[in-house]
């Protein structure tokens, strides 16, 4: 009776369309480029940079991983930005985060060219997403991903209550934009919600972003609620689980994605939709 949100699937799904499109740019002499940049070696940070550079090949997107040391300086990191601000063959630029302690990555990410920032984390795309502009802009690639699991369901989402639980500015802060875009009534937690049970058991939709192993339960969740689990954890075992108790919520919810195979596929995918998007904008811009 629940559906269980494919996240893989739907990732296959969106980069098979992904793959056409960059058919189509190659067959008039266009390669979508691709910048990640990795300061430092953060083992995690390290499988994440390979699977989007492996993905990339998959689809045709030029990727070029950029590893840093711990040690560059401020200065020496912008440079590296600058150089791929101004390569007319890169479309998006990535900046893996976290950065090593020392590095301003408030500075480094508003250094990138707004126009290739595929994470869509600088300020003037955040404030587009907030101000719900129109016209094409990047967004937040966890969220917009998860908003295209939301489509998928083919629920009615306005007016409906979403709650959100975490506020960072990679997932939390841009969800809740989203969602309010989408004219949801839009709730935000975090850790100084008093009695947060009683807010997730409103919710329509749920989508639980903290870095808590299981923070929500089965009796935290209305019945029939669609739950997205962001969660990335390591349980006492040092498996991969959620910030959502899968086994206890899927008794109730409406819909659930399930950790791993749910939204971080989808994140993965959304970058290289994103970095054809923002090399589609560039051409119709004419600065390919
Ligand atoms: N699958 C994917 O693609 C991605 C997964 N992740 C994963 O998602 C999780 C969250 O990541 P991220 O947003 O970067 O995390 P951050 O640590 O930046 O933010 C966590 C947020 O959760 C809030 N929070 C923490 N504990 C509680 C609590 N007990 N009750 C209510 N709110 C709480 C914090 O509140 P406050 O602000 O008050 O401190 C904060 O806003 C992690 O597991 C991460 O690994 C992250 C990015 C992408
Ligand atoms: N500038 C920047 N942009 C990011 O988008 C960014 C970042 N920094 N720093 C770290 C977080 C985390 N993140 C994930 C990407 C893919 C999976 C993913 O593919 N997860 C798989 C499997 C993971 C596994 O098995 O270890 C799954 O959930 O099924 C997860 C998490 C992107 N992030
Ligand atoms: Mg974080």
């Amino acid at each position: 009776m629940t559906t269980i949100i494919d996240g893989k699937q739907l990732a296959k799904d969106l980069n098979a369309q992904t793959k056409d499109r960059v058919a189509s740019l190659a067959q008039r002499g266009i390669v979508p480029g691709l910048a990640v940049i990795i300061v430092g070696d953060d083992p995690a940070s390290a499988i994440y940079v390979r699977n989007k550079h492996k993905k990339a090949g998959q689809l045709g997107i030029n990727s070029v991983v950029r590893q840093l040391p711990a040690t560059i300086s401020q200065a020496d990191l912008l440079q590296v930005v600058t150089e791929y601000n101004q390569d007319p063959a890169i479309h998006g630029i990535l900046v893996q985060s976290p950065l090593p302690a020392g590095l301003d990555e408030q500075a480094v990410v508003a250094h990138i060219d707004p126009a290739k920032d595929v994470d869509g984390f600088h300020p003037l795309n955040v404030g587009r997403l907030f101000a719900n502009l129109p016209g094409h802009h990047p967004v937040s690639c966890t969220p917009r991903g998860i908003m295209t699991m939301l489509d998928s369901l083919h629920t009615h989402l306005r007016g409906k209550h979403a709650v959100v639980v975490g506020r960072s500015m990679i997932v939390g802060r841009p969800m809740a934009s989203m969602l309010l875009n989408a004219d949801m009534t839009v709730s935000v937690a975090h850790v100084y919600t008093k009695d947060l049970s009683a807010l997730t058991q409103q919710a329509d939709v749920l989508v639980v972003a903290t870095g808590v192993t299981h923070l929500i339960k089965e009796t935290d969740v209305k019945p029939g609620a669609i739950v997205i689990d962001v969660g990335m954890d390591r349980d006492e075992n040092g498996k991969l689980t959620g910030d959502v108790d899968f086994d206890g919520v899927v008794k109730r919810a409406g819909a659930i994605t399930p950790v791993p195979g749910g939204v971080g596929p989808m994140t993965i995918a959304t970058l290289m939709q994103q970095t054809v998007d923002l090399c589609e904008w560039s051409e119709e811009r004419g600065t390919n």
